[in-house]
């Protein structure tokens, strides 16, 4: 299993700080930050695009940028983002036309192509191209909002697809999305998850170290 990472979910931040609120939270001990882009077609909300992305590392921030792309079609915006500094590029299988094509289009621009289920989508999509990524995204909530309550069927999607992974032998990583905070993630970890998303758990708090540190501490308890 790859080492643990916390990757808060900006769209659940004061986006009128946006620069200073990604900067705090990477200073409480986040590992990556979650950039969640939503299109008003595969998603019912419209969010945040490349320039958003530039801006942060215009900003200074060097951290990897872990892209969630809610986007259908995929294909004409991923090399958008790989220029705006995104370091790992996920989309949903429902959203792309030929999924093998995407996640090279991704890796062929030089950043790490992940895979996002929804709740209802089964894992045999992840079949032929398991050993294509470099991580799977498990969706514990219909995308498209953050604040959602955490689907438990998730759990056991977890234990699936952590004996895909390890399997298969490579270094994927396993991402939950949805629902994850300081009370539940344990759980999560226990099942197999070792990089964890939270938006509301984490900007809904005043003190961004304190959630981040009991998130971690459940999650090495777990492990
Ligand atoms: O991709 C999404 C929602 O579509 C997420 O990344 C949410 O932003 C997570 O928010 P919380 O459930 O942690 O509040
Ligand atoms: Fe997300």
């Amino acid at each position: 299993m790859q080492p643990t990472v916390i990757a808060p979910s900006i769209l659940s931040a004061d986006f009128a700080r946006l620069g200073e609120e990604v900067d705090n939270v990477l200073a409480a001990g986040a590992e990556w930050v979650h950039f969640d882009v939503m299109d008003n077609h595969y998603v019912p909300n419209l969010t945040i695009g490349p320039l958003v992305c530039e801006a942060l590392r215009k900003h200074g921030v060097t951290a990897p940028i872990d892209v969630h792309l809610m986007v259908q079609p995929v294909d004409r915006i991923v090399p958008d983002f790989a220029k705006a500094g995104a370091s790992v590029i996920s989309f949903h299988p429902e959203a792309s036309a030929h999924v093998h094509r995407t996640i090279q289009l991704i890796k062929s621009l030089g950043c790490q192509a992940g895979l996002v289920l929804n709740p209802a989508t089964p894992v045999d999509v992840l079949d032929y191209v398991l050993e294509d990524l470099d991580l799977v995204l498990l969706m514990s909530v219909n995308p498209g909002f953050g604040g959602q309550s955490f689907i438990p069927s998730a759990l056991d999607k977890l234990k699936r697809v952590r004996g895909m992974i390890d399997r298969s032998g490579k270094s994927i990583r396993l991402e939950i999305d949805g629902g994850v905070k300081p009370d539940n993630i344990g759980e999560i970890a226990a099942a197999g998850a070792d990089t964890f998303v939270a938006g509301s758990a984490i900007f809904g708090q005043r003190d961004y170290a304190d959630v981040i540190d009991r998130m971690k501490g459940a999650v090495a308890a777990a492990r």
